[in-house]
């Protein structure tokens, strides 16, 4: 739900709040119940990582006033507050940290990359690349995400936070090709400008859930992608509705505008205007 509205003007500070809230009542409903609980966390807390592949202990690179922080802050402090209740009230807690997951049983009109690229090839639309294609990202089918989470919940000792994702990173532009080479789809790629703050590069290391729950993925990007087509193309679109429109690229397009009208920086990067 949060990965839907999260680019969505009108619903940026409600990402927050929902992130917040929930955490906070479903930690104090855990906490009434002595239930052990999960936070679905994402790799979204890294932000804009530095490091390669990213590791539980990389405490990641996040603009918290740009048009992600939304849905990056409103997760990290989600897991804030999952480890102060662990520490202060012994809450059983257990925090994954989940890359991008697909799958039969995506919603269509999802808003990410994978959702976004079947539909527009089943539909001979032209598939959008945002920026150069070059940015990299890890993608999880969801059986193998679903196993990790289940492995967690049922482990004693470790409570996280734990990367549960494939480490084998490809490029947008690799799964934009394998896209319309699957479906066989007369869709041409063309290229829309890059949302602000777009992360370059998502691999998780998942040595720590290699080693605590004996976990890793098994079943390959083209073979996942391959299933989720067949799953898309069967769907019945009638009960579906666009959520939202297709404009994460505007945020970008917008920062264009405001940068070529902003005074020149000088190389030193202080603007002309402030001298
Ligand atoms: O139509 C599209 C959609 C997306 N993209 C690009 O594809 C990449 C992946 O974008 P996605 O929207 O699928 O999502 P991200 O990988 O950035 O984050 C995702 O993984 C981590 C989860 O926690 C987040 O909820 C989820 O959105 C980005 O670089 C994005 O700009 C396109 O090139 N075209």
């Amino acid at each position: 739900m949060l990965t839907m509205i999260r680019f969505h003007p009108v619903h940026h500070g409600l990402a927050v709040k929902v992130s917040f809230f929930g955490a906070m009542n479903m930690l104090g409903l855990a906490k009434r119940v002595n239930a052990r609980i999960l936070q679905a966390s994402t790799s979204e807390v890294y932000g804009d990582a530095q490091e390669s592949p990213q590791t539980e202990s990389y405490w990641g690179n996040v603009n918290c006033h740009g048009v992600r922080a939304c849905y990056d802050e409103g997760k990290r402090v989600a897991e804030t507050l999952f480890f102060d209740f662990h520490r202060q009230h012994k809450i059983e807690v257990r925090v994954a940290r989940i890359f991008n997951t697909f799958g039969p049983g995506m919603h269509p009109y999802d808003g990410r990359v994978v959702s976004n690229f079947i539909m527009q090839a089943l539909s001979g639309e032209d598939i959008t690349i945002y920026g150069d294609g070059g940015q990299t990202r890890s993608f999880c089918f969801v059986d193998d995400l679903i196993e990790g989470l289940v492995r967690l919940m049922n482990n004693d000792t470790e409570i996280g936070p734990m990367n549960i994702g494939n480490p084998t990173e490809f490029t947008i532009k690799q799964l934009a090709e394998m896209t319309v080479r699957l479906t066989k789809s007369p869709s041409k790629i063309i290229y829309k400008p890059l949302p602000q703050d777009d992360p370059k590069q998502r691999r998780p290391d998942i040595s720590f859930a290699k080693s605590a729950l004996d976990w890793e993925p098994n079943v390959a990007l083209e073979e996942g992608l391959a299933k989720t087509i067949e799953y898309f193309s069967k769907l019945d679109m009638r009960n579906f509705k666009k959520p939202t429109t297709h404009d994460a690229h505007k945020n970008s397009e917008a920062e264009e505008k405001r940068a070529k009208n902003a005074s020149p920086v000088r190389s030193n990067g202080i603007s002309a205007a402030t001298k």
